[in-house]
C-alpha cells in the first residue's frame, strides 16, 4: 500500500490589503502518496502558489491542517517548521532564487548548512546533485554566467541537495522558452521516476498532462481530480468525492 506523505485537510487562506479582505482558498483538501507525480493546475490568481506556499511551509494557512509524513505542520512555530521545511521539502521557484554572489556549487549546498555536516561533505553531494542535472562542468561559475534553462537547473539540483524526497516545483518553466521548459520538464519527470514525490503547480495542461494525477483549482476550490493512478483507498475515495 501506498504511504501518504503530504495532506491538506480543509485549508484556507484569504489575503488583507488593509480595506478589503480576499478569501483565495476555500477549504481544499487532499492527499499526496509517496512517489506520486502530482500537478496542480487552474485559471491564473485561482490560489494555485499560495496553495504551494503553505505546502513548502513559506507561508501559513488561516484554518484546516497540513500534514507531513502524518505529523501536523500546520500549528508549528516558525522554528520547528523552518527545521520541517530543510529535512523535508525542496522546492523550485519560477525565477530560480539563486544567489549570484555565490558559485553554482555553493547555491546547490546552501540547504545543506544548517545541518551539521563538513564544508567538504556539503560540497562532495552538492557536486553530486549538479551531476544529476547534467551541470557538474558548471560547479565554479556564478548564476549569472549561465543560460536560464541551466540555472533553472541548478535550482532543481538545490532542491535535491537535501534529499527530502519531496520536491515542489512552482512554474518552473515560465522564464523558459518552450525548448528549455521541455527539457526542464523531462527532467522533472524523470526525477519522479528514480523516486522523487513531485508536486507541480502549472497552467500548461501538456506538462500538468505529464503527471501521474491532476488536481484542478478554479476560485480557490478543488474543481476536479483526475484520481486514475490514486490507490483507491476507502478514505481516498471518500476524500475525492468530498472535493469534487
Ligand atoms: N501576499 C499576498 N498579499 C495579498 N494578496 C496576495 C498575496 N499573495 C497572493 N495574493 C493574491 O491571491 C490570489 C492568488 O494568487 P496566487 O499567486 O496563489 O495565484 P496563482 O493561481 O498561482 O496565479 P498565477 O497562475 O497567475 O501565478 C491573487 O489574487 C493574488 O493577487
Amino acid at each position: 500500500m501506498n504511504t501518504e506523505i503530504l495532506r491538506v485537510n480543509n485549508l484556507s487562506k484569504s489575503f488583507s490589503n488593509g480595506e478589503q479582505v480576499s478569501q483565495i482558498l476555500k477549504g481544499i483538501s487532499f492527499t499526496v502518496y509517496d512517489g506520486e507525480f502530482i500537478s496542480i493546475s487552474g485559471p491564473s490568481g485561482c490560489g494555485k502558489s499560495t496553495l504551494l506556499n503553505i505546502m513548502g511551509l513559506l507561508d501559513t494557512p488561516q484554518s484546516g491542517e497540513y500534514y507531513i509524513d502524518g505529523l501536523l505542520v500546520s500549528d508549528m512555530d516558525s522554528n520547528q517548521r523552518a527545521k520541517v521545511r530543510g529535512n523535508r521539502i525542496g522546492f523550485v521557484f519560477q525565477s530560480f532564487n539563486l544567489i549570484d554572489e555565490m558559485t553554482v556549487l555553493e547555491n546547490v549546498a546552501l540547504p545543506l548548512k544548517y545541518r551539521g555536516d563538513s564544508l567538504s561533505s556539503r560540497h562532495a553531494r552538492a557536486l553530486g546533485c549538479l551531476e544529476k542535472v547534467g551541470l557538474a562542468d558548471k560547479a565554479d561559475l556564478h548564476p549569472n554566467q549561465i543560460s536560464g534553462g541551466q540555472q533553472q537547473r541548478v535550482s532543481i539540483a538545490r532542491a535535491l541537495a537535501g534529499d527530502s524526497g519531496i520536491m515542489l516545483v512552482d512554474e518552473p518553466t515560465g522564464n523558459l522558452d518552450s525548448k528549455n521548459g521541455d527539457a526542464i520538464m523531462a527532467l522533472i519527470k524523470d526525477l519522479n521516476q528514480q523516486g522523487t514525490t513531485i508536486v507541480l503547480v502549472t497552467h500548461d495542461p501538456r506538462y500538468a498532462d505529464m503527471a501521474t494525477r491532476n488536481i484542478q483549482l478554479r476560485d480557490g476550490t478543488v474543481v476536479a481530480q483526475n484520481d486514475e493512478l490514486v490507490p483507491s483507498t476507502p478514505a481516498n475515495v471518500e476524500q475525492v468525492a468530498q472535493s469534487c
